[in-house]
């Protein structure tokens, strides 16, 4: 399950290198409707590109689905994909996920390249080979482990990013630096992410991404300390879903900085965080994010979504908390009380 991670300044140099190197029949590129436009062009000239056939789908993460899949899926039969060919995938989370769960499974699986478009793909989605799609109004509910063969990040393609995906990709970056590292963590809160120097963040994401890459060597299939990578994601995913149902989708960095919010509280009353600390983090976490707007009448149907989460096992909602920056205490369980005044605690403070 090796993954290659190359942080590149001559990323067209670099990947006719290594397509060169895999030898396909055919090269297929996997881009959104947003990456075709803007980031595919800067790929389009490189030689061993010249005859990739392109699959578009569309951008938004409420497309991360079936019939998204069996559109490439489609697309890849009807252009003759065979074992030989390469998947390129050009774009943020949703097509790295998509993308690489139609690689892992198109005649049981091709190689595949991803290169990250977007802050969170650079930082978390692209790394680790957790590849699927959205199920039945839950996240990632179908998928695979399996990593791309290579992933090529440009950090140029951070200035096709508005604000809002900025700081999406960094409310990863935040957990990692909650759950490693304490001088990371507070470098991240003086860091000005709403006017980014792009360079500054380079440095930042580089530091994140070994993070990332450290805890994936250790335990590929999160059976254990993988776990850590998911602080904030068992109420996150619940805010995303439910904000999906409401038609009014958030962007997931979003919806896992207001479920740290959450947890950070859990992780306080449960396992003694230090409580200035979770003030800081959330205050940060409020200025850049704002306020999740939800109501008590929200609260079941954010457990029953609980209820779905990955790490959990028979009838029991597990989380991972933190006794202090970068002690991280996995599977441990939350009453619904207690859940239920974490949501008391984001919407209304202590
Ligand atoms: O790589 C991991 O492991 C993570 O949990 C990283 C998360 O930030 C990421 O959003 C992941 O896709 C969530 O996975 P899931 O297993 O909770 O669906």
């Amino acid at each position: 399950m090796k993954q290659s991670i190359i942080i590149s300044k001559c990323l067209n140099a670099e990947l006719d290198f290594h397509i060169k190197s895999f030898n396909p029949d055919k090269v297929f590129i996997i881009v959104d409707n947003i990456t075709e436009k803007f980031c595919l062009p800067r790929i389009s000239d490189i030689p061993s590109l010249k005859n990739a056939g392109i699959i578009s789908i569309c951008s938004t993460d409420n497309s991360k689905n079936i019939n998204s899949l069996t559109h490439v899926w489609r697309s890849l039969s009807e252009q003759k994909a065979t074992r030989y060919s390469l998947i390129i995938n050009l774009g943020g989370g949703m097509v790295t996920d998509l993308g690489g769960f139609a690689a892992s499974t198109f005649k049981r699986g091709l190689k595949f390249i991803n290169i990250p478009t977007t802050l969170l793909a650079m930082v978390d989605a692209s790394v680790g080979g957790k590849t699927g799609i959205n199920f039945n109004g839950l996240k990632n509910e179908i998928g695979v482990f399996n990593n791309s063969d290579i992933v090529i990040i440009d950090t140029n393609f951070l200035k096709t990013l508005d604000s809002e995906n900025i700081c999406s990709g960094y409310a990863e970056m935040i957990k990692h630096s909650l759950i490693s590292n304490e001088d990371i963590w507070s470098k991240l809160l003086t860091f000005d992410i709403l006017a980014p120097n792009l360079n500054d963040l380079s440095y930042l994401l580089e530091d994140s991404i070994k993070i990332k890459e450290e805890i994936v060597k250790n335990d590929p299939y999160e059976t254990g300390m993988r776990k850590a990578l998911n602080f904030g994601h068992t109420i996150g995913h619940a805010f995303e879903s439910l904000s999906m149902i409401k038609q009014s989708p958030i962007l997931h960095g979003y919806a896992v900085a207001y479920g740290m919010i959450c947890e950070l509280y859990l992780c306080t009353i449960k396992v003694g965080f230090p409580i200035e600390k979770m003030r800081q983090t959330v205050n940060y976490i409020k200025h850049i994010y704002g306020i999740y707007d939800f109501s008590c009448d929200d609260y079941e149907v954010l457990y029953e979504l609980m209820k779905h989460d990955k790490k959990n096992t028979a009838n029991t909602i597990n989380f991972t908390l933190l006794e202090n920056i970068g002690k991280v205490k996995i599977n441990f369980t939350a009453s619904k009380e207690d859940i239920f005044e974490s949501f008391d605690f984001i919407r209304e403070g202590l």
